[in-house]
């Protein structure tokens, strides 16, 4: 359960009645989520997310997340809004953190996504990407190579009594990316994080997306290989082809992907696998044991990097063999 700051009811019925939106009938914290503290927040009028920005989310990105919640919904992704106070504002503060309020979206996040689930994602995902084409504000992706060498600074010393040998892999795999990595690829407003449990789901039809603190001007393919990460693989580990093709003919069917975006597939995976690799090891080691939250495992992420490492061309995703 992601509640770093505790708002007390007094403070939070103040804050409340600074905006148009009723009075305050109940809160709870939100048992879900790693990054900020979230408040399901009750008025006599709508439910409400209350969230409070912790520890990676810098209080000057904000305006390009709260702009780009509200630029996405203009152009029919359904996503949360900011709700503006009596003075127009969105970004405020409270119990000493940066704090907005944003809509209650409907729908459930799937624990086990299926066929239809990474169909519905892919699709999602390339309308964001083309949605995001015209967003005029910038904010550079501070997770790409530079930040994961200075997260594996961070981790380094401790690294092996996370996982034994992870010193050696994570420095082999930076200096292979570092090679590697090039950024000459089609570029837009990419979501960074758009694991399952960002995206809601009515029935089978996705009913929208949260969560938008990771979201930068980077290559859309790495967003592409994100997803690959998060929704193809089952929870023994292993790839699911299926699942992969079904994402990425979505996908195409929306946005095709160039003949470099598709060549890089498999080190933009690598590089996507890395960068949860290394949040989640910095995580275990650094995260307060009073913090009401449940840390991902790393290793999750270190064998979904072996299988890409293996992997020959982006046809080992499901594409282009049929
Ligand atoms: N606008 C919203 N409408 C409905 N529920 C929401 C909304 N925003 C957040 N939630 C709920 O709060 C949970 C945590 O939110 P969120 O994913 O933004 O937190 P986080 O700490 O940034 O998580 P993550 O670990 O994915 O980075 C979600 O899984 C969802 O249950
Ligand atoms: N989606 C991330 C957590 C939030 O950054 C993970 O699964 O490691």
């Amino acid at each position: 359960m992601a509640v770093y700051t505790d708002v007390s009811d007094q403070e939070l019925e103040a804050f409340i009645a600074s905006y148009d939106i009723g009075t305050l009938t109940s809160f709870k914290g939100i048992a879900e989520g790693v990054e900020n503290t979230n408040y399901l927040v009750h008025t006599d009028t709508e439910p409400f997310i209350l969230t409070l920005y912790e520890k990676r989310v810098r209080a000057e990105d904000l305006p390009y997340f709260l702009s780009l919640m509200e630029h996405l919904a203009a152009r029919g992704i359904t996503c949360p809004l900011p709700v503006r106070d009596r003075d127009g504002r969105i970004l405020r503060e409270l119990a000493g953190r940066p704090a907005a309020l944003i809509s209650f979206l409907e729908g459930v996040w799937i624990r086990r996504p299926d066929i239809v689930h990474c169909a519905e994602l892919g699709t999602a995902l390339a309308k964001f990407h083309l949605a995001g084409l015209d967003f005029p504000m910038q904010r550079d992706n501070d997770l790409s190579l530079p930040g994961w060498r200075s997260l594996f600074e961070d981790v380094r010393e401790a690294a092996d009594g996370v996982i034994p040998g992870l010193r050696d892999e994570i420095a082999g795999e930076l200096d292979f990316l570092g090679a590697q990595w090039d950024t000459n690829l089609p570029v837009s407003v990419i979501h960074a994080d758009l694991f399952p449990d960002n995206v809601f789901f009515l029935g089978d039809k996705l009913s929208g997306l949260i969560d938008f603190y990771f979201a930068c001007n980077d290559m859309m393919a790495y967003d592409v290989a994100v997803c690959l990460n998060a929704w193809c693989f089952e929870p023994d580990g292993s790839f699911n082809v299926t699942k992969a093709r079904a994402m990425l003919q979505a996908y195409e069917q929306a946005r095709p992907l160039t003949e470099p975006e598709l060549d890089a597939l498999p080190w933009l995976a690598r590089g996507a696998a890395l960068r949860f690799l290394l949040t989640r090891t910095y995580d275990l080691l650094n995260t307060d044991a009073n913090a009401l939250v449940k840390t991902k495992d790393p290793r999750e992420y270190l064998r979904k990097l072996r299988f890409h490492q293996r992997v020959q061309s982006y046809r080992d995703y499901g594409l282009g063999s049929d």
